[in-house]
Parts: C-alpha cells; sequence; structure tokens
C-alpha cells in the first residue's frame, strides 16, 4: 500500500544537505550534482512534478574566498550564503540545462506558512513553475532569517523549510537526502550496533531520544529537524523517506518503493 503511494507520488519534494553537495574538502561535488540534476530531470520527463529544496549557499560562499571552517558569527555565515547562492544557482543552471531543463530560484523563509498572503503568492509561483515543467530550487533567504528574533524563523534549517515546502505545494513525498542511510534507534556514527527503521509511523518519544533529543543518552547530529519535518508530513498525513545522498540516483529506487533508507508514513488502517 505505501508502495503503491510512493510510485503513485506526482508532486515530489526532494532536500539535499551541503553534507550532499560540497566535498569534506570544501570542493563541489560535481558528481552529485550531475547526478542529482540527472535523476531529477529523468522524473520531470516520466510526468512527475519536482522541487528540489538546496542547501550549499555557505558551502560554495566558503569555497569561493577561500575559508575552511564555518564561522559561528552569523551575519558572516549570512554574507557566505549571499556569495555562495549565485555560485550554487550557476552550478545547477549549467548541469540542468545539459539535459534541456529549466529551473528557476525561489527564496524563502520559515514564517511564509503563518502568513495567507505569502503562502498563496508562493503556491502561485511553484504552481505555474510546475505547470511549465520548471524545477524550482528552494533554499531558505539566509539575508532576513536570523536566529531567536522576533521573526519565528531558525536560522540554517532547511530540513523543516522543505516540509513547510511540501506543505505549501501540497506534496505527496519529502525525499530527504542526508549522509546517512536514514533513520536509526540512537546515532550509528558512535555505536556500531545501531539498528535502522525502516519504517516510523508516528514521531513519540522513543524517536525523539534516538534522534538526541531531550534526555536522550545518544545526544549529537542533525537528526531533531529531520524527525520535525517528518512530523509536519505524518500530520498532513503526506509521506517522508530519509535516505543517503551519497548516490543521489537512489531516487529512482526511492519513488518506486524499493525499501531503502526510512520511509515516515501514517499507519494504514
Ligand atoms: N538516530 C540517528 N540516526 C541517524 N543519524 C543520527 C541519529 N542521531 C544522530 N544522527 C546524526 O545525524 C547526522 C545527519 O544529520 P546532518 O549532519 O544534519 O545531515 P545533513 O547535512 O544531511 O542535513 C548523521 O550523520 C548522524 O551523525
Ligand atoms: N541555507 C544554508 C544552510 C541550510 C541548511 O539547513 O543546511 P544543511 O544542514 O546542510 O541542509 C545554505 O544554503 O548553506
Amino acid at each position: 500500500m505505501a508502495k503503491k503511494r510512493q510510485l503513485d507520488a506526482k508532486r515530489i519534494v526532494v532536500k539535499v544537505g551541503t553534507s550532499t553537495l560540497i566535498h569534506p574538502n570544501g570542493k563541489v561535488n560535481f558528481h552529485a550534482i550531475d547526478q542529482l540534476c540527472y535523476v531529477l530531470t529523468g522524473l520531470v520527463n516520466d510526468g512527475k512534478q519536482v522541487v528540489l529544496v538546496s542547501s550549499g549557499a555557505i558551502g560554495v560562499g566558503m569555497g569561493q574566498v577561500g575559508l575552511h571552517e564555518r564561522p559561528e558569527s552569523i551575519p558572516a555565515q549570512q554574507a557566505l550564503a549571499a556569495i555562495g547562492q549565485s555560485g550554487l544557482m550557476s552550478v545547477y543552471q549549467q548541469r540542468f540545462s545539459l539535459y534541456g531543463q529549466r529551473i528557476g530560484q525561489i527564496l524563502l523563509t520559515h514564517d511564509v506558512l503563518e502568513y495567507p498572503l505569502s503562502r498563496q503568492n508562493a503556491l502561485n509561483t511553484f504552481n505555474s513553475l510546475l505547470e511549465w515543467g520548471v524545477i524550482p530550487i528552494v533554499n531558505e533567504n539566509d539575508t532576513v532569517a536570523v536566529d531567536e528574533m522576533d521573526h519565528h524563523t531558525k536560522f540554517g534549517d532547511n530540513d523543516q523549510l522543505s516540509a513547510i515546502v511540501s506543505s505549501i505545494v501540497d506534496a505527496d513525498l519529502l525525499v530527504m537526502l542526508s549522509d546517512i542511510d536514514g533513520f536509526f534507534d540512537k546515532n550509528p556514527r558512535k555505536y556500531s550496533d545501531a539498528k535502522l527503521f525502516e519504517r516510523i509511523t508516528k514521531i513519540d518519544e522513543t524517536a525523539l531520544e534516538a534522534a538526541g533529543g531531550k534526555g536522550s543518552k545518544f545526544g549529537t547530529g542533525g537528526m531533531m529537524t529531520k524527525l520535525k519535518a517528518a512530523q509536519r508530513m505524518l500530520e498532513n498525513d503526506k509521506m517522508m523517506i530519509l535516505a543517503n545522498g551519497q548516490d543521489p540516483a537512489i531516487i529512482f529506487d526511492l519513488v518506486k518503493g524499493e525499501p531503502l533508507g526510512t520511509l515516515f508514513v501514517k499507519e494504514e488502517k
């Protein structure tokens, strides 16, 4: 049943993190970006409507100014994002054009959902692009999104942004690519006996603890924002798959319903 829902998914949001797009040495991972552009174009050519939520602006910006460490200062990160975003888009432009695929850039903040007019305006833009067969490429508008200000936004969280985008466009499926094979019962980078969850039907205390949440024995990592994204998807009765983005061609298998990564889906009645 869930497999059929994956196969039938018409609107798909794909989120890629910096770890998929940038090598640990700070260089752009052209192979991964090429694969990503090839696969997403393949999906569009197969009749799907695809939105890409892509991080990487700060990473590309660091490469452009020759920084090896991400600065702690938020304004410095914002400046790097401003530098890197255009570089990132120019790589996408170049690589997607190899496959004849058109793209558009959308920069959003997390609070777009809270303002009906902003939400509607965003939806209108997405709808036009998707109807024209264009892939919208979304990133957070890092210039205006700042941590813990009177905005309800949190800087640098494209995981939740991808769930917000999924909700705006009413996507059936969110494919979240990360640097890990899925969601485990504890952090596999610390515990070699960690076990992969193949399916999660609700985000409960056990899941939050495994992700390094409050009171966790296992701590660390960016799993919490991924679980929050999954929670949003489940609340809207939509699916999310968390899988390893090392080889973005995995997306072909994921949309076919192959049992890879962790599938977040509401329990079937
Ligand atoms: N229960 C868990 N299952 C899987 N990964 C976990 C878990 N708890 C913590 N992590 C950590 O979360 C990391 C993935 O999050 P993050 O580094 O933010 O990835 P990305 O750059 O793809 O957004 C993993 O590499 C791992 O170190
Ligand atoms: N918007 C910023 C980072 C956002 C973010 O969530 O990064 P990541 O954890 O790599 O998905 C950028 O493009 O660099």
